[in-house]
């Protein structure tokens, strides 16, 4: 397992429960749908930092509360189901929400090697509109790092596997003791 991945409390028996029938993932020999209850080598992956995240944080009520796994090659897993809140067009998710989710599986690609990274710049491609209120499923990469620049990439399926969205990012890493240092105090951001 690589550093910095913390298991949370769940089985991995009772994790797989939460995956569609079958599962994309990417493994050394190439990319292939397993069975779900196959992804024996998923771990959850959590961490106890950011609680109000929008995307991650199991605290924030009208965030996405993402919950992510990693697999043996290092490749970033979770499933989704939009509520009606986060529509766009008709039945379908806001463009915001799509880069949300991509961001947020990228992200968790540094934090996977025990990276805390921002992200500085991201482009999405919107392949096909994104269903609400149905399976979905999350897989990002981290492509290559150069100095404090950690490139990677992502993508969102249908739970048929088929293409929706993809997204690549430039993160740059952070030194989160600094970060915290200069957040601005509640009365700060009240005034
Ligand atoms: C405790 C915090 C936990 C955070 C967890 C992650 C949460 C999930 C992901 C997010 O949603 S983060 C939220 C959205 N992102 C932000 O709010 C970030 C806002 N931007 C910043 O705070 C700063 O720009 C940042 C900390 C990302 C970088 O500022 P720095 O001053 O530390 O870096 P700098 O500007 O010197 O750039 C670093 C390197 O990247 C290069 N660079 C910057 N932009 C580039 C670009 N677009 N393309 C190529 N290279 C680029 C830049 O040239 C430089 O190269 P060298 O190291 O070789 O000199």
């Amino acid at each position: 397992m690589p550093p910095g991945i913390l298991r949370n409390s769940l089985s991995i028996g009772k994790v797989t429960l939460g995956f569609p029938a079958r599962l994309l993932i990417r493994t050394k020999e190439g990319q292939r749908t397993v069975p779900s209850s196959k992804l024996d080598k998923g771990e959850p992956l959590t961490h106890t930092a950011l609680h109000g995240c929008f995307g991650c944080g199991q605290h924030n009520r009208t965030g996405l509360r993402l919950r992510f796994y990693v697999d043996d090659t290092g490749q970033i897993l979770s499933t989704v189901r939009l509520a009606g809140r986060f529509e766009g067009p008709p039945g379908h998710a806001h463009g915001g929400i799509v880069a949300t989710l991509l961001d947020e599986a990228m992200s968790k690609t540094n934090r996977a090697q025990n990276i805390v990274a921002m992200t500085r710049h991201m482009e999405v491609d919107y392949l096909r509109p994104v269903p609400l209120r149905t399976t979905l499923q999350l897989t990002a990469r981290h492509l290559s790092v150069e100095g404090r620049k950690h490139h990677c990439a992502a993508e969102l399926r249908n739970a048929a596997g088929e293409l929706l969205a993809t997204g690549k990012a430039l993160f740059i890493a952070i030194d989160p003791a600094r970060f915290q240092a200069s957040k601005p105090s509640m009365r700060a951001m009240k005034s």
